[in-house]
């Protein structure tokens, strides 16, 4: 049996919860309850979650209420969300928040199956109307142009059956993978004391692996360290070990369930994770966000499983006078690539490589306010990042009399001696030519040019400055 995490995503009120618990119901009665070795367990402590069984497939739903968590879930653990199941009610097609969990679902490369619901309530020109809008923004994504759409409804129990032969279709076409070589790394959902066993702590892991009587374990950011597992329940099973993907409940040593809250990560002494409220990450503009960024804006910034407000300042790396250097960049738009530095005003869990999502919530809900996605590249301060601005004066050349020279680049002669040394480019040739001396009085210069250059040629000097 493959463990699967799907997720149920859609807008408010489009039939999330009626269809998980549509699939879940109708699932339990034939799976997990009548397994014998539930009827032998003692206490469960791997509460808190639906899940159904399907032939070679446990499908575990993600426990996400409400839409920022389960962004908040996807960016987080993207890397075990196996399956998406996007809702649109029938007779009100896609709205906003379809949009947008659609757009977080493509960034992340997520399967999914697109799910029209409450065809009872609609009328079939309205169902076709739907299908047909669903389809078109499906096509419009990077990854998600196959995926399947299936009308339904949940309250009348109609296609539920071919829904989840899609499911089950749609899993075994995937190359589902879990690794176990990673640090181990699991956030807690809940933390309570059960009689006769201790600390009991759920959760789904999403790095490595755990297993019975290791000992170094520690729960972050609280400081909780050398406790030790107990048990292990998978499934309302005991196990010996569980791995990245599992949901799990865990009795742990050493652990006081009070200090605990949602957003605690429990993970192994080799852990990556850093308490971090500066972060530099490789960022990618939405291609459908209307609005821009600016630098030192106020975004709010989905990180780990926390969305903090942060203030960003999007630059350039490029290579100047053969070193790299950080450019500020003015504005960035829909599509654009580029860094972007962020300073928190919380403190947040992290890593190299975890994902970000940068929203706007400053612009009304009713618009599209995820702004991009990024990678976290380093952990530094704007400061230290020591950003540039590119300063580009443009002239040409003159040739009179035999005599080369530069004009424009400076406006008088005090100001032309200032740029004796620099070096200054010819784009359209592919040139370049150190500024030697002034020329006369009005400001023009001569150089020495790696080339052959002519008459009203185009000349770029690009000099930086510090920025902020
Ligand atoms: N007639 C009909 N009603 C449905 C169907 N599915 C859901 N509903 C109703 O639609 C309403 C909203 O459904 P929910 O499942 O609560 O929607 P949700 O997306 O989970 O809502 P939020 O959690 O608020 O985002 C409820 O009154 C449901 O009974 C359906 O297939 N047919």
């Amino acid at each position: 049996m493959k463990n699967i995490n799907l997720g149920i995503f859609g807008h408010i009120d489009h039939g999330k919860t009626t269809l998980a618990r549509v699939l879940t119901e109708i699932a339990s009665t034939s799976s997990l309850d009548k397994l014998p070795e539930s009827k032998k367990r003692g206490i469960t402590i791997d509460i808190g979650f639906s899940s159904f069984n399907m032939p070679d497939y446990i499908i575990t739903l993600v426990d996400a209420p409400g839409h920022a968590d389960l962004i908040k879930a996807v960016v987080s653990a993207a890397d075990i969300i196996d399956l998406a199941i996007l809702v649109v009610d029938a007779k009100e097609g896609p709205k906003t928040q379809t949009g947008e969990h659609l757009l977080i679902l493509d960034y992340f490369n997520i399967p999914t199956i697109a799910v029209i619901t409450k065809i009872d309530l609609a009328t079939e020109e309205e169902i076709k109307r739907t299908k047909s809008i669903v389809s078109a923004v499906l096509n419009s994504t990077e990854n998600l142009k196959d995926s399947q759409i299936i009308e339904i409804s949940a309250k009348e129990n109609k296609n539920i059956d071919n829904l989840k032969n899609t499911i089950h279709k749609t899993l075994n076409s995937l190359n589902i993978t879990r690794s176990s070589d990673e640090y181990f790394k699991m956030p807690i959902d809940h933390a309570f004391p059960i009689k006769g066993i201790g600390t009991v702590i759920t959760g789904t892991i999403l790095k490595g692996k755990v297993s019975v009587g290791q000992d170094d374990l520690k729960i972050m950011p609280i400081n909780m360290n050398n406790i030790k597992v107990k048990s292990i329940q998978r499934f309302k099973k005991e196990e010996k070990e569980a791995m990245m993907g599992d949901r799990v409940g865990m009795a742990l040593h050493g652990v006081d369930a009070k200090q605990i809250y949602r957003g605690c990560i429990l993970t192994s002494s080799n852990s990556k994770l850093e308490i971090v409220d500066k972060i530099v990450a490789k960022i990618k503009m939405s291609d459908i966000f209307r609005y821009n960024i600016k630098p030192k804006m106020k975004v709010h910034l989905n990180v780990g499983m926390l969305i903090v407000p942060a203030i960003v300042v999007p630059f350039k790396k490029i290579k100047f006078k053969g070193k790299e250097e950080n450019i500020i960049l003015k504005e960035i738009q829909k599509g654009d690539e580029c860094y972007c530095s962020f300073e928190l005003d919380e403190k947040v869990m992290a890593e190299i490589g975890d994902n970000i999502l940068i929203t706007r919530l400053d612009l009304p809900p009713t618009t599209l306010r995820i702004c991009g996605r990024g990678e976290i590249v380093e952990f530094k301060s704007m400061k230290d990042l020591n950003i540039k601005k590119e300063v580009i004066r443009t002239g040409n050349i003159k040739i009179d009399k035999n005599r080369v020279f530069i004009e424009g680049l400076a406006n008088s002669k005090s100001s032309a001696e200032k740029l004796i040394g620099e070096v200054v480019e010819l784009p359209d040739k592919n040139i370049t030519g150190k500024l030697k001396n002034t020329f006369g009085t009005k400001g023009y210069l001569t150089a020495d040019f790696d080339g052959e250059v002519s008459n009203k040629d185009k000349v770029i000097l690009n000099r930086l400055r510090r920025w902020g």
